[in-house]
């Protein structure tokens, strides 16, 4: 199975790795000449990915058209480029592996259902879970959810992309493993804002716990089920990202509790903090299948420029309430 990979970001380098690993030909899609270039001619992706020599097997090119020939093509690209680049992309019958964690600005669609609409004819996977892409690319071990209406489909990408390091676990939910990985952004701006304006760990942890709860209820309102998000890409992804300044959410979230503003967090930012742009999608869809979703309206208020210390006694002042509804 010939695997390429769209979108050259740390993500997708990560991944165009873990498919090369026995030396198998994978054509890496990336929009700058430059990554291109320093792939090719240096195994390595400077700009996005670092200090990590990449398998020599990796072909990088600038050219979308040369993905009609590979059996199966991982989408890497930010959720909010998703849609053009599917649309530009020629897929034949390969199946499309979504990687991006976030939902459609104006739609507020799902990944999936973004490459639905825009590829009808694909056979859809998600591939999420708590993996930074620094620490796959050096081949520290990492779980992954990856899930697919179509098992059989499933268990092929699955078994392709195994090695003794990287472990997919196979799922046919896949607006469920979806879910984890769009929420659990905005849920880690909110843990990086504690940490910022030093609030202390147990507020920490007490946010990782209510924020589940904000995950599971908007989760169960939009048909995941319940196991998948306490599974890999649910609770196991919002645990690291809300844990560590590896991650580009938590980071911003941290710059917003120590009082910086959220325009001047994200100008000029070469990679992308998913969470800031999803953020705003998910209050309207929380509001529209009637969730409350406190945690999530409070990043909004923070990324709209409102005052941390007026943002944290306006959560705290909330009316009490029972711990499960
Ligand atoms: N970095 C990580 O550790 C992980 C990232 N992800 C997800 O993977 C997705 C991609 O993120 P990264 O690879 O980290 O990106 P990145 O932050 O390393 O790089 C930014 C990417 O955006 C692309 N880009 C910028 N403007 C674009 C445009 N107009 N059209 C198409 N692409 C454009 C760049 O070419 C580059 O590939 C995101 O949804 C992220 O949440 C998921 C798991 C781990
Ligand atoms: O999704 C990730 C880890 O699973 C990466 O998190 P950040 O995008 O916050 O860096």
């Amino acid at each position: 199975m010939k695997i390429g990979v769209i979108g050259g970001g740390a993500w997708g380098t990560a991944l165009a790795s873990v498919a090369a690993r026995d030396g198998e030909p994978v054509l890496l899609w990336a929009r700058e000449p430059d990554v291109v270039e320093a792939i090719n001619a240096g195994h390595e992706n400077p700009l996005f990915l670092p200090g990590i020599a990449l398998p020599a097997s990796i072909r990088a090119t600038g050219e979308l058209s040369l993905s009609a020939a590979c059996d199966a093509l991982l989408v890497v690209v930010p959720t909010q480029f998703v849609r053009a680049i599917l649309a530009e992309t020629p897929v034949g019958s390969a199946p499309l592996v979504l990687c991006a964690k976030g939902m459609e600005a104006g739609t507020r669609l799902l990944v999936s259902e973004v490459a639905h609409q825009v590829r009808p004819e694909a056979a859809i996977a998600v591939l999420s879970g708590p993996t930074f892409a620094h620490e796959v690319a050096a081949g520290q071990p990492t779980a992954v959810t990856l899930a697919c209406a179509d098992e059989a489909i499933g268990q092929q990408l699955a078994d392709r992309l195994a090695s003794p390091t990287f472990r997919p676990y196979a799922s046919n939910d896949v607006i469920g493993a979806e879910i984890g990985g769009a929420v659990k952004n905005v849920l880690a701006i909110a843990c990086g804002v504690v940490e910022g304006a030093g609030l202390g760990q147990n507020a920490r942890a007490a946010l990782i716990a209510r924020g589940f709860a904000e995950m599971t209820r908007f989760g169960l309102a939009r048909g995941a089920r319940a196991e998948t998000l306490a599974g890999l890409s649910g609770l196991g992804d919002l645990v690291l990202t809300c844990s560590s300044t590896s991650s580009r959410n938590f980071s911003l979230g941290v710059g917003l509790g120590q009082g910086h503003a959220a325009r001047d967090l994200l100008a000029d930012r070469r990679t992308v903090a998913e969470g800031a742009f999803t953020a705003p999608v998910l209050r309207e869809a929380a509001m529209e299948a009637r969730v409350d979703m406190p945690v999530t309206e409070a990043v909004c208020a923070l990324l709209d420029g409102a005052d941390v210390r007026d943002v944290v006694e306006a959560l705290l002042a909330r009316p009490l309430t029972r711990e499960h509804r």
